[in-house]
């Protein structure tokens, strides 16, 4: 069980020389749950540090909760979850991931400068810091295409300008971690090819680990690795190279289905009860 409120843990050593890096997130036996249901089932993955990995699967199927998890917001969660070294939640981590869930977070009476002026302040405040806050909004504005509309009330921007005002707030303070719940949701083809550009450089830049959650199956293709979700379980960890390779298919999106009716298979196969010698079928759940 963590521990609430989060408590700060000494620093790890780190790895020694030759040894794979450490994963940016490491879960064993994560379970969470939601008022009386067990949304998250006894997890276990890793996740590579400085590279994108996506958390796919369908609505309602978990994607959300294991990311509130994995920032620190989410209660009743069982079993193990460090990220960045540290146990989920820890208050050492709070300047070190970036966060931006599904609604987007901000101040409709603002403008996207202000917005994130107010932002910067309070993650990096003083008099002294106030050139390093405007290069960090200049910079943080432009990495979101925001350049042109700086000046506009939030409140006057489109929905997929609002979830970008949201982006750049999490990338003003440089995070290591940046967890990004369906970034490109309402945003038509081309901004999404931008975003994901943008992803690539702060992974290749950066050297940031992202952590984006979608259900947009191309999206996919543009990850370094997938996590694929199905009612709260992880049905595949891997490259969407090797999963389009382990299930012979031209696509994460048909080897994503081909993996479902597996797990479909397996759970209503055949079974011989003691009692009458007689096959039955187990129920899916
Ligand atoms: N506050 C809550 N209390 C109880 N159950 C909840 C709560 N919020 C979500 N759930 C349930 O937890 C499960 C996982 O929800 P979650 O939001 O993590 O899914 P998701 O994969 O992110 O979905 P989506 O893609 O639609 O955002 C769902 O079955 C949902 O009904």
């Amino acid at each position: 069980m963590m521990n609430y409120p989060p408590k700060e843990t000494p620093p790890q050593p780190p790895a020694p020389a030759g040894a794979p890096p450490r994963p940016a997130i490491h879960a064993q036996g994560l379970t969470v749950a939601r008022g009386p249901r067990t949304v998250l089932r006894n997890l276990d993955f890793a996740v590579p540090p400085g590279q994108i990995t996506g958390l796919l699967g369908p609505s309602g199927c978990g994607k959300s909760t294991l990311m509130r998890a994995i920032v620190g917001t989410q209660a009743k969660v069982t079993g193990t979850l460090d990220v960045l070294g540290h146990p989920a939640g820890d208050a050492t981590l709070r300047s070190r991931i970036g966060y931006v869930t599904q609604a987007p977070s901000v101040y409709d009476d603002l403008t996207v400068r202000q917005n994130l002026t107010y932002f910067a302040a309070i993650l990096d405040p003083g008099r002294a810091a106030a050139d390093r806050r405007d290069e960090n909004v200049t910079r943080a504005i432009t990495d979101v295409a925001l350049t042109t509309h700086a000046d506009v009330l939030a409140g006057n921007l489109s929905g997929g300008q609002r979830s970008r005002v949201s982006l750049a707030v999490a990338l003003l303070g440089t995070p290591e971690l940046l967890v990004l719940d369906e970034p490109t949701v309402g945003l038509d083809p081309v901004l999404r090819r931008e975003l994901w550009n943008l992803f690539d450089t702060i992974a290749a830049e950066r050297r940031a680990t992202l952590l984006i959650s979608s259900h947009v199956m191309d999206e996919a293709e543009r990850c370094h690795r997938l996590l694929l979700m199905r009612e709260g379980e992880i049905l595949a960890d891997d490259t969407p190279e090797a999963l389009r390779t382990r299930t012979r298919t031209e696509s994460v999106e048909a080897a994503f289905l081909h993996l479902v009716d597996e797990a479909t298979a397996t759970t209503t196969e055949p079974t011989t009860t003691a009692a009458t010698g007689t096959h039955q079928k187990e129920q899916a759940r």
